[in-house]
């Protein structure tokens, strides 16, 4: 995560502003858009995204229902191909139009809200699939499985298989799964939106442990603004029909983060902030 929070929306480009001036940012979205389009419907889902993600940021994504976000995570990982503007991973093209660069896409790690695990496969299996799929070798593949289940507080559990699993393991194992490949980006949608109040604050604490120990640059979807908060570096808004950038808050309490901060009044003033402007948004 970053010691700085720039709110830059487009990448630097004074010489001499700083450092950041030749950094290539990890991720760039210059005026992206989507549109879907049926026999009935054409709705434009996300319109005019632009914004720069430097290294080792963490940034939340939050918006009304409907807003885009899945949208935007999902044409991100590769997945679906926006209908306009340009999205780069370390300066390279995620898209030529609607074909995917796989080499780009292959340095991504996605986590759904759903762990998708083989549940003929162990945790260590599960970890390193991905690893597996690319051809490296066993022993390697073990080697790594076994550091992140550590990584990921599961050590112990690398014979087990998912169904002897709780939610919140399964969800630890879907982390460490899209970590195995040591991925540019960490991408995640509502990865904890099934676990229950208390797990979903126990997996935000490991989350931003996991992501401070991998040094993770992550976009994370939420409906739930505490948890953006927590969580970010940056919160980005979206604002619903098109899907656009309403706002973008930096977060900027001192990391690591522990639950306390919650109680601080700066942090409940910027969820209230954060919920009332979603509210405006009807
Ligand atoms: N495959 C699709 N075909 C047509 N329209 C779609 C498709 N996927 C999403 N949409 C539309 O795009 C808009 C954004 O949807 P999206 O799922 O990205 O929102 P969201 O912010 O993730 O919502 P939620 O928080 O409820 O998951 C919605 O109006 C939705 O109906």
């Amino acid at each position: 995560m970053s010691a700085h929070h720039t709110d830059t929306l487009a990448p630097a480009t004074k010489a001499g502003d700083d450092d950041r001036a030749t950094e290539v940012p990890k991720l760039e979205l210059i005026g992206v858009g989507k549109e879907f389009r049926t026999k009935r419907t054409t709705t434009q889902a996300l319109s005019g995204i632009t914004l720069s993600i430097s290294d080792g940021e963490f940034v939340a994504v939050i918006g009304r229902s409907g807003c885009g976000k899945t949208t935007l995570l999902r044409t991100l990982a590769g997945l679906l191909s926006p209908s306009e503007g340009r999205i780069l991973v370390e300066g390279r093209p995620l898209w030529s139009g609607s074909t995917v660069d796989s080499s780009v896409v292959s340095q991504l790690g996605v986590v759904f809200q759903e762990a998708n695990l083989f549940p003929w496969y162990s945790v260590a299996d599960n970890i390193a699939l991905p690893l597996k799929l690319r051809g490296d070798d066993k022993r390697y593949r073990h080697q790594r499985a076994y550091e992140l289940a550590e990584l990921v507080g599961l050590q112990g559990f690398e014979k087990s298989y998912p169904r002897e699993l709780s939610g919140g393991m399964r969800q630890r194992v879907a982390i460490a799964r899209a970590l195995s490949t040591h991925p540019k980006l960490l991408l995640m949608d509502e990865p904890f939106g099934a676990l229950d109040a208390l797990t979903r604050e126990r997996m935000n604490l490991e989350l931003q442990r996991i992501a401070l120990a991998a040094h993770a640059t992550v976009v994370f979807v939420t409906h739930d603004i505490t948890e953006a908060v927590f969580l970010g570096d940056r919160v980005v808004q979206l604002s619903p029909r098109p899907g656009r950038i309403s706002e973008i808050r930096p977060i900027t309490f001192a990391r690591p983060r522990d639950m306390d901060v919650q109680t601080e009044p700066r942090f409940g003033a910027i969820v209230r902030e954060l919920r009332h402007a979603l509210d405006g948004e009807g």
